[in-house]
């Protein structure tokens, strides 16, 4: 660990910043007499950020891209979208421009949560709430996949229909409906909501959307052949598609 910081330092000279583990390596807890972190607490970070970043992108990933692999018109509309841009390749800025990629995304996140709970909660003390005790101590949960498919919310909530998300008129995103924050209003919360909500909901968002941009702009994707698609779950460290996805990929070059 010393040495790695050593490295860094000669190495932040020529680098853009600092590195995630930079940050750990020089922060003082002011409410611990300045202390630093130990490495078991650094090493526990770490997993615990490369645990929550990588599993719950590419969960998500895998199940939109289920999606535009199953109902090719979407993934058709999408890349006529993604070609209106007229650019080699997609970039950060361009993503805003995109909202049939946004409602897409955010349709993949309401219909398959790769959490369907958050992390498990609790009180310090007792609380009443809403006529409800809630106890010191105990473990109180939040159904995040069932809120995304209240019937009461969302119409035909278990089928895939990203529409919901644009507006009829000209297409534009429904601000109020694809703000997944909770703070309007909770009617879908993949991220959870309030002061522990995922603290990388918008990292995530971009990184959903710019992947997906740039796989539809420079593939087509369809199903295996004799591969009907389907959507059964399976539950591992986020809950997966049972049956993989296997898709046949190929160069738009050749074929648009
Ligand atoms: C589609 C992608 C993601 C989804 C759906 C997601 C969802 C969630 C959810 C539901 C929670 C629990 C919130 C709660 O307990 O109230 C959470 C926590 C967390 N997420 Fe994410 N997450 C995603 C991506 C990421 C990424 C990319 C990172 C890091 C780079 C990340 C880092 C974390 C961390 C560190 C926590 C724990 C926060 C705490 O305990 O206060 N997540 N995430």
């Amino acid at each position: 660990m010393k040495k790695t910081s050593e490295d860094k330092k000669d190495h932040k000279e020529k680098s853009l910043g600092l590195c995630y583990v930079d940050s750990l390596l020089n922060l003082e807890l002011p409410d611990e007499g300045g202390r630093k972190l130990t490495e078991q607490e650094i090493v526990g970070l770490c997993s615990e950020f490369l645990d929550a970043g990588t599993d719950t992108i590419s969960t998500a990933l895998q199940w939109i891209m289920a999606n535009l692999v199953k109902y090719q018109e979407i993934q058709s509309k999408l890349f006529d979208e993604i070609r209106t841009l007229n650019s080699d390749e997609i970039q950060e800025e361009d993503l805003k421009k995109l909202p049939y990629l946004k409602a897409v995304i955010l349709e993949g996140l309401r219909r398959h949560p790769p959490g369907h709970f958050v992390l498990p909660h609790a009180v310090t003390q007792d609380v009443g709430l809403d006529g409800y005790e809630v106890p010191k101590e105990a473990t109180v949960n939040i159904m995040i996949a069932e809120i995304g498919w209240d019937p009461k919310i969302w119409e035909d909530p278990m089928v895939f229909k990203h529409e919901r998300f644009l507006n009829d008129d000209d297409g534009s995103l429904n601000e109020d409906l694809s703000d997944v924050t909770g703070n309007k209003e909770v009617k879908m919360i993949p991220f959870g909501a309030g002061r522990r909500m995922c603290p990388a909901s918008a990292l995530a968002m971009l990184h959903l959307e710019y992947i997906v941009a740039n796989l539809i702009k420079e593939f087509k994707w369809s199903a295996k052949v004799g591969d009907d698609i389907d959507f059964p779950e399976k539950q591992a460290f986020t809950v997966v598609m049972k049956n993989p996805l296997w898709a046949h990929v190929s160069t738009r070059e050749h074929q648009d």
